[in-house]
């Protein structure tokens, strides 16, 4: 529901949110230039009847003196049949010149308040408001979904660039635009009435003394309020003995006799004006330069979220696909039932909708949420879901446990989940089983166990359709290669061959784009390269089979070239296949992005540990550090004079001050060391870091990435930090294969 809200919201009326934010925060600059401008305060003791005077002495016409809530006063004026207005120092009284309001200021002003339209502008830029509180809270229920706790919600943002900068800019901004709108709102509320302001209780005008009057600087009623509290004060009209001073200040009103001095029928101000005045203040930081200040850079940040977000939406449209042949729920033979936010697992939905097609099935194809109360013809039904938040329920499914337990139809289809998640987080695939555990709880029967699927790997979605085919006793065939993805054709620029005498035949490949029609300046920064950064993945899919595999990547877009790593294993048909080609040859290779896996956006120092073809997505980190973030790199191989990859550029790296330390351990030279042994002798030090807020980034086999998890969950008993919260603050990062 929140997301229907923040997404009809933010698409259909941002044009008018934008319009309300941009100039509201053009407007913010006022109040502080008014407040730098005024530096001198007026003198504590300075009364409004030494301040009126001295105004009087200067425009011995003067009507009225006004004072800001800036602090800055101006004097009106009617002399010699013209009127006028004049900025007064607030410390003498005297006048510093002409005052000449900014026509921006009011022209922003009229475009904020009512866009020009009178009323109906007025409650349209109410609506405005209205529309940003329900961005603002609709997001925050959404973001709050996505970090699993409110206690989270300030940690990691994991996601693609655009979907991090959003949520960033979103957590900063919160606060300031919720102000902004319910102040707003309430502004427009009282502006037709329908909330107090605590104007329209006129003041009765008082009987006077009605004698000539008196020397301004004599009068009591002026002489008793300092100038700091000075709202307004209207003067009588000159000559006429019965009319008297109208004295605002900050906390009431009343008239000032003008023989006597006396404060005649003062009236404090009620609370539904001072409430009025404390939600003006919030909202236009009046009077308060920082809050101006904090509600300008945060309407600022609108339409940058407007434009992430409005890409956000378009990339998952784009990446939803459309599923074919999709029987009616009331006639399919099979359902398919998918849980999904960030789209891919409809990927898989959609394999499986037509491999079963193929096999003959008639099936349906749904959104968990649109599980129908009854499927009459059903004899299996599917169900496919990721895991979002910390084991929560993805978008499509956050209703699907209720839709379940009202579920009217026959409870023998036997059932199979297939739950989607990533190892990286602690409650791996976690919905997928709560929702086992409930199919279970109302009766229904698994006849398949739930199997899981981490990363969207699709070996390990070839594993679960062989079970499949194996339990249905059909050949199915789920060919993943129809999720959607797009190919590129590389070409092999250069190789560097390592490891042949120990054992460890590795090669770095080095591809660029074929046949890109770029120039060579465009090339060199990414020509006709997609978006990918260091530590994503390049799939390829060797002849003879239709399963990709999958690559971590050692150079991004910016680097101008895709290098991978590839260690020979002996049957292993893509890496053999990749050991055959020769320069010039090409292969067909697509990028998946592997968010799970990039560097966080901070300067706490960084530490790496890999080991063998493990270095391709470390290095990737290392080349692309030109900020010099301290970076060390502890790297394992066999040994020094046969599998150290990158050797000569890691220490032209060190030496361009882009890696700190390198601390390396070779298996099978004289002194026989593992990456875990560096990582101990360095114990005390690596525990400094990590207090020190480093992130550490493993890649490697699955052992490996075994033994580093024991030796530092050792290392870090003394800080008393435990792994699995570095693991959860996505401090403590792992790509393995
Ligand atoms: C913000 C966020 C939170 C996630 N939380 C979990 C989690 O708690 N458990 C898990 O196994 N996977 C988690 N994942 C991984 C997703 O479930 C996984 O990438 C899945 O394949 C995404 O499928 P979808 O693209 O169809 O939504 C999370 C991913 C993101 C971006």
């Amino acid at each position: 529901m929140q997301q229907l809200i923040h997404k009809i919201t933010g698409l259909f009326l941002m044009p008018l949110v934008l319009v309300i934010a941009i100039s509201g925060s053009a407007l913010s600059i006022f109040p502080v230039l008014e407040q730098t401008r005024q530096s001198s305060d007026p003198a504590r003791n300075l009364s409004v009847a030494a301040l009126a005077d001295a105004v009087k002495q200067s425009h011995p016409g003067t009507s009225q003196i006004v004072r800001h809530a800036s602090g800055q006063i101006v004097a009106y004026y009617f002399e010699n049949g013209n009127s006028g207005a004049d900025l007064i120092n607030p410390t003498t009284g005297e006048s510093l010149g002409a005052y000449q309001p900014s026509q921006t200021r009011i022209w922003l002003t009229d475009l904020h308040r009512s866009l020009f339209l009178g009323d109906g502008g007025r409650m349209t830029a109410g609506l405005g408001a209205a529309v940003m509180l329900l961005i603002c809270v609709s997001g925050l229920i959404m973001l709050k979904r996505r970090m699993g706790d409110w206690r989270q919600l300030f940690g990691p943002i994991r996601g693609t660039l655009s979907q991090r900068f959003h949520l960033e800019l979103a957590r900063m901004a919160i606060l300031g635009l919720s102000l902004s709108a319910v102040t707003g709102l309430y502004m427009t509320a009282a502006t037709f009435g329908f909330a107090p302001d605590g104007s329209g209780s006129d003041m009765a005008f008082p009987a006077v003394n009605g004698s000539p009057p008196a020397p301004i600087i004599s009068l009591e009623g002026l002489q008793n309020v300092p100038v700091i509290q000075l709202r307004e004060l209207t003067f009588p009209y000159n000559g006429d003995a019965s009319d008297a001073f109208t004295l605002t200040t900050a906390n009431g009103s009343g008239y000032v006799d003008q023989a006597t001095g006396a404060l005649l029928a003062y009236t404090p101000n009620s609370s539904a004006k001072q409430i009025y005045e404390f939600i003006y203040m919030l909202h236009t930081g009046d009077g308060l330069a920082p809050l101006a200040l904090l509600l300008g850079f945060a309407s600022l940040g609108v339409p940058a979220m407007g434009a992430t977000g409005a890409l956000i939406w378009w990339k998952k449209r784009q990446s939803k696909p459309r599923i074919s042949n999709n029987t009616k729920s009331q006639d399919a033979d099979a359902v398919v039932l998918v849980g999904s936010e960030g789209n891919s697992t409809w990927g898989f939905a959609r394999s499986l909708h037509d491999g079963l097609s193929r096999a003959g099935l008639r099936v349906h194809t749904a959104k968990m949420n649109d599980m129908a109360k009854i499927y009459p013809n059903a004899n299996q039904i599917y169900v496919l879901t990721a895991t979002y938040g910390d084991g929560e329920a993805p978008a499509s499914a956050n209703n699907f446990m209720t839709r379940l337990d009202a579920y009217e139809g026959n409870k023998d289809v036997p059932v199979a989940i297939l739950g989607f998640g990533d190892k990286q987080f602690s409650q791996f695939c976690q919905f997928a089983f709560r929702v086992g555990e409930r199919f279970t709880r109302n009766g229904w029967h698994q006849f398949m166990p739930l199997a899981t699927i981490n990363r969207q790997s699709v070996q390990e979605f070839n594993h679960w359709n062989d079970a499949l085919s194996q339990n249905l006793g059909i050949t199915l065939e789920l060919d993943p290669v129809q999720i959607d993805v797009k190919r590129h054709k590389l070409r092999l620029v250069s190789r560097a061959d390592y490891g042949q005498d120990v054992q460890a035949p590795t090669s770095v490949f080095r591809f660029e784009i074929a046949n890109d029609t770029k120039s060579r300046i465009s090339r060199l920064m990414g020509g006709s390269l997609p978006a990918f950064e260091p530590g994503d993945l390049l799939a390829i899919t060797p002849e003879g089979d239709k399963v990709p595999r999958y690559y971590s990547l050692a150079s991004g877009r910016k680097n101008g070239f895709v290098e991978i790593c590839v260690r020979n294993v002996p049957g292993g048909l893509c890496s053999e296949q990749l050991h055959g080609l020769k320069t010039g040859d090409t292969i067909e290779a697509s990028f998946q992005a592997n968010p799970g896996f990039r560097l966080e956006a901070s300067k706490a120092p960084v530490i790496l540990i890999g080991a063998g073809a493990g270095i391709a997505p470390l290095v990737g980190f290392i080349r692309n550090n030109r900020r010099k973030r301290p970076m060390r790199l502890y790297f394992g191989a066999r040994h020094p004079r046969s599998d150290f990859l990158y050797r000569r550029e890691l220490g032209e790296w060190h030496k361009a001050g882009f890696l700190h330390s390198l601390k390396v351990a070779f298996s099978r030279a004289q002194q026989r060391l593992y990456v875990q042994d560096r990582l101990r002798q360095d114990a005390a030090e690596l525990a400094a870091l990590v207090l020190d807020g480093a992130q550490i980034m493993v890649c490697g086999g699955r052992g490996m990435a075994k033994g580093i998890e024991e030796t530092l969950t050792d290392i870090l008993q003394t800080t008393g930090i435990e792994l699995t919260d570095l693991r959860k603050e996505g401090r403590y990062v792992e790509d393995v294969f």
